[in-house]
């Protein structure tokens, strides 16, 4: 008999945009808080309005037409007896025609703009006007394309109805977490837009504390798991490799560095695993201090291993680790390992029997040191490069992989994208973080100059002055994420203009679509100084390290986000030649750059601290963004603030311990009910 595969429901696109935003159970939608609301409680006549107020206002249609041209509009002009205002729609659909068609009574909510021609509104909002006023205000929630208001506000509402929202807190609160959603969901008529923005308001403290509450047992409980593994001790011993290495260094570590050192010398000394993370500006020389971190491993007998998010990165790493530490190694009859994505088989198969024996205490490469045929003998360490790069999944499958014999590896998490201490404390809530807060001496800041595209000549002048007093340059052009294809025209374009204006020059090409071969083979050339201009799409992001390059020209700068600004830059100033950073921007058709556009471009020619740029990204995008772009997978707080709420802080820390000891399956219910899936450390 044929069995008829059971149908799934199709998604429909605003429940895909649903789950973008991370609402797939009743409590996520329940705790979707509005972002504001909307007083569409009260009518006001357009005679009484003045230019610039937000209104709502009541009329009928009595003239609709499409302009044509490029620039179609939708003119419609309404009448509330008491004046005109034409409403003009840029992009609209022919339902709009429909709902705006002449005699409609509508309602209409938008900014009144004054003029010659009268009152106008852009792009207002509008509905049928059925006579009922709402009498209380109207939440608006945080959404993203292809998610209606309308669609949203009852899928929270649905949400809250049918959530599980029983107290877990085990001593009475003034408010219930019910009341207090109700309360932010469907505002009563005589609340105030004063009093739902209070977040002293006990609506907004029960739920701030009840968030912070989850993040503090989520936080002990992996705290008390951890506590429960088992990793090899590796104590630091004398006269081995990392002496070794501490002597042949050219140069002396900085008081950042030892300090860091140290903290990860005392966590692997002892038989808890180590999940720490380190962050350090761009430059900072972490580098060095993964290599000493890998060679106290070594030295204890055990084997390291060292995974980075790009070929380009794994290859560099392993070029520095190997010219530090294989010398060193081979007098004790070790060696390095490479693990990388082009490899010939042959090659592939020796690289893991030396791995399997031992013989390879230290193992570089890519995603590849994590698959399933890599077998260590005894692996003790493992060193994450641009660990925001890989997911929660990746690291934890990273965890079970290497775990062994009951024993788990010490993890190294590296990070050159420092994220401000208050939210390093909830968003990496299962690692302890060691910060690299000083650059190496000697290093010149760069000069940051933000240039408009006109002015391209003269930067490609500078080019060839940067070229005759023998530095190297970088040309990175833009990010149009949608269009790998389109990246690469441009930097294909830009290539060929660059070849053209310097003569005798060479001049080479980057680019994500390139083979690994043909790429290590231009980074090479660049590397070893023997070609003068790299241009390249943004492979080149972190980690390359060629401190003879002192030019770094980014197109359309003002398409980037400031990190991914910041990480760029830090591709220059590497050694001791002053160097500099043009920020190239174009505004397109408009007159002039965006509001956020011209903050970062401004932000990168002020400050080139990139725990200061950290600070003004968040500022700039919110911490939902910021982290987003981090894969966050961690707990993070959305209504509470670790300063201002500090006394709720202190509360969640205290009950955190009792809870967990007494009431475990309150506890567990808490935590799922805020963190849910991503509680993953709950799970043991
Ligand atoms: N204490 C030091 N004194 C002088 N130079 C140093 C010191 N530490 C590291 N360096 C050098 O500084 C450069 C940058 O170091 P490294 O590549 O480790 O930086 P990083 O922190 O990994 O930066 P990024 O995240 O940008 O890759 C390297 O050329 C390195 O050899």
């Amino acid at each position: 008999m044929l069995s008829v595969p059971a149908e799934r429901p199709r998604e429909s696109p605003a429940q895909r945009a649903l789950h973008k935003l991370g609402l797939r159970r009743p409590i996520d939608l329940a705790l979707h808080l509005p972002l504001r609301y909307e007083d569409e409680t009260r009518i006001v006549r357009l005679a009484d309005t003045h230019d610039g107020d937000t209104v709502q206002i009541a009329a009928a249609v009595v003239g609709s037409e499409i302009r044509p041209g490029p620039r179609r509009q939708l003119l419609v002009t309404v009448d509330d007896g008491t004046d005109r205002c034409l409403l003009r729609f840029f992009s609209f659909y022919p339902s709009h025609q429909k709902s705006l068609a002449p005699g409609a009574r509508i309602r209409v909510r938008g900014e009144v703009r004054g003029g010659f021609a009268g009152r106008q509104m852009l792009h207002p909002q509008f509905r049928p006007d059925t006579g009922e006023l709402p009498t209380a205000l109207t939440p608006v929630y945080p959404t993203t394309a292809g998610l209606p208001q309308s669609y949203l506000r009852k899928a929270v509402l649905a949400g809250l109805a049918r959530a599980d929202l029983s107290e877990t807190l085990p001593t009475p609160q003034a408010w219930s977490l019910r009341a207090a959603l109700d309360f932010l969901h469907h505002p009563a008529p005589e609340v105030s837009l004063a009093a739902l923005e209070d977040r002293s308001h006990p609506a907004w403290q029960r739920l701030k504390a009840e968030e912070l509450l989850a993040q503090q047992l989520s936080q002990l409980a992996a705290k008390r798991e951890r506590d429960g593994l088992r990793a090899p001790r590796l104590p630091a011993t004398a006269g081995g490799v990392r002496d070794g290495l501490l002597a042949a260094l050219p140069f002396a570590l900085t008081g950042a560095q030892q300090r860091v050192v140290a903290e990860i010398a005392a966590d692997l000394g002892r038989p808890q695993p180590m999940h720490r993370l380190l962050q350090g500006d761009v430059g900072s020389g972490k580098t060095v201090v993964a290599a000493l971190a890998a060679a106290v491993c070594m030295d204890a007998g055990w084997q390291c291993a060292l995974m980075a998010p790009t070929e380009i990165l794994a290859e560099q790493h392993f070029r520095k680790l190997a010219d530090w530490l294989a010398p060193l190694l081979a007098a004790r009859g070790r060696g390095i390992a490479w693990l990388g994505g082009g490899q010939k088989k042959k090659d592939r198969e020796a690289q893991l029997a030396r791995i399997a024996s031992g013989e390879a205490a230290l193992v570089v490469g890519t995603h590849a040191v994590i698959q399933d045929r890599v077998q260590f003998q005894r692996l003790a360490l493992a060193v994450i490069d641009e660990q925001h790069r890989f997911g929660v999944a990746q690291r934890l499958a990273l965890r079970a992989k290497l775990a062994h014999a009951g024993q788990e590896p010490h993890l190294l998490m590296m990070s050159a994208t420092p994220i401000p201490r208050t939210l390093a404390m909830s968003y990496y809530a299962d690692l302890d973080v060691s910060t690299i807060d000083e650059l190496p001496p000697g290093r010149t800041p760069v000069v940051t100059r933000v240039v408009h595209e006109g002015r391209r000549d003269e930067v490609v002048a500078r080019i060839g002055e940067q070229l005759r007093e023998g530095r190297q340059v970088y040309w990175v052009c833009p990010l149009i994420e949608e269009s790998e294809a389109i990246d690469l025209v441009n930097a294909t374009a830009t290539h060929a203009e660059l070849s053209d204006a310097l003569p005798g020059v060479l001049v080479g090409l980057l680019h994500a679509r390139m083979l690994p071969a043909e790429k290590k083979a231009v980074m090479a050339l660049f590397t070893e100084g023997l070609m003068g201009v790299l241009v390249s799409t943004t492979v080149i992001e972190v980690g390359v390290d060629v401190p003879n390059a002192s030019l770094m020209v980014i197109e359309h700068a003002e398409r980037f986000g400031l990190s991914q600004l910041h990480q760029l830059r830090g591709r220059v100033g590497r050694g001791a030649a002053a160097s500099a950073c043009v920020l190239l921007y174009s505004t397109g058709d408009a007159p002039r750059l965006g509001e956020t556009a011209r903050a970062r471009l401004k932000a990168m020619a002020e400050t080139t601290d990139g725990f200061e740029i950290a600070r003004r990204d968040l500022e700039i995008r919110g911490p939902g963004e910021f982290l987003g772009e981090r894969q966050s997978g961690a707990p993070l707080l959305r209504f509470a603030d670790l300063e201002e709420d500090a006394d709720l802080l202190a509360w969640a820390r205290e009950l955190a311990p009792r809870m967990l000891d007494e009431h475990p399956l309150l506890a567990q219910r808490h935590v799922q009910r805020w963190l849910g899936g991503k509680a993953e450390f709950l799970k043991a």
